[in-house]
């Protein structure tokens, strides 16, 4: 069903108010148009296989699976939009959720901004999620849904650390040494993942003012002086950056897979 002839929400986003986002339309934006450069050579990481299926697949459904994601907004590889539509083609995808595909840009926050950019004025929530992190379970999106419809402007789900992590002084030439200069109070911090959640004006207004680089949207957020609210993230929301992660992600979809009995 196109998003055109779904029934209308009772409230569009301008007259959603903080904390009245019930009916508010939920759209993802996946930015999948990374190298993956850290994972080593081969496709843009995205288009990998993961359990034989490219990553972006994966991801994409993890988005489709929760009932409150009405419309995915695929973030390719520059030259990669028409591969990208064919394997959504390709592949089986819930009937119920829309899809639009366009090409990404030099970094991870050019690229959201470009999905942003195509985002029917419809949809008042906007999740960002990296195509990847395709293992979310739909749990920890509909809890980051459920946080933005409650009213906050801005969610990420997040984990405690298991390390203890160090601030140093970062080496100005490659193998000089990198001294310590302060140890984190570690039960204060939290490893952030996606999907983050958004109030659509709020996102907008994030991307359109700050202007450094950064590596997540709720830093944008916070940036505006707003408060980003943290819900649990999950174990298996993990993103697989290096090839030992896209071992675990084999073996975490093999257990998936072993336990729903296919
Ligand atoms: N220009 C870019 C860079 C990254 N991403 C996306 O942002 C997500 C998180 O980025 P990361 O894991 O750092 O991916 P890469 O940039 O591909 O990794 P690397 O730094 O190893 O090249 C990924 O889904 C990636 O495809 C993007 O859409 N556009
Ligand atoms: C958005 C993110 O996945 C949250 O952990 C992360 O910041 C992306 O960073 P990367 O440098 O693109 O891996």
């Amino acid at each position: 069903m196109s998003d055109e002839s779904r029934p209308s929400p009772a409230g569009t986003p301008a007259e959603a108010s903080a904390g009245d986002r019930t009916n508010t339309r939920t759209a993802a934006v996946v930015p999948a148009a990374g190298r993956g450069v850290r994972l080593g050579p081969g496709a843009p990481k995205a288009l990998r296989a993961l359990g034989g299926t490219p990553m972006l697949i994966h991801a994409i459904r993890a988005m489709a699976a929760s009932r409150g994601v009405s419309l995915v907004v695929v973030v390719a590889p520059p030259d990669g939009a028409a591969e990208v539509k064919s394997l959504l083609d390709a592949h089986a995808l819930p009937e119920r959720t829309d899809f639009l595909v366009v090409p990404g840009g030099e970094s991870r926050q050019e690229s959201v901004a470009l999905g942003l950019q195509a985002l029917p004025p419809e949809y008042g929530i906007v999740l960002v999620h990296d195509a990847a992190r395709p293992l979310v379970p739909v749990d920890t999106v509909d809890a980051v849904i459920d946080a933005v419809r409650e009213g906050a402007p801005a969610v990420v789900p997040a984990l405690p650390l298991a390390d203890t992590v160090k601030e140093v002084r970062p080496a100005r030439v490659p193998g000089e040494p990198e001294p310590v200069v302060a140890t984190p109070e570690r039960a204060r911090l939290r490893a952030v993942q996606t999907p983050q959640g958004f109030d659509r004006e709020t996102l907008l207004r994030a991307h359109g003012t700050v202007t450094e680089n950064v590596t997540d949207d709720a830093s944008m957020v916070e940036q505006l002086g707003l408060t980003v609210v943290v819900v649990p993230g999950h174990e298996e929301a993990f993103k697989v950056t290096r090839p030992l992660d896209l071992v675990l992600a084999e073996a975490v979809l093999a257990r998936r897979r072993l336990n729903d009995g296919f």
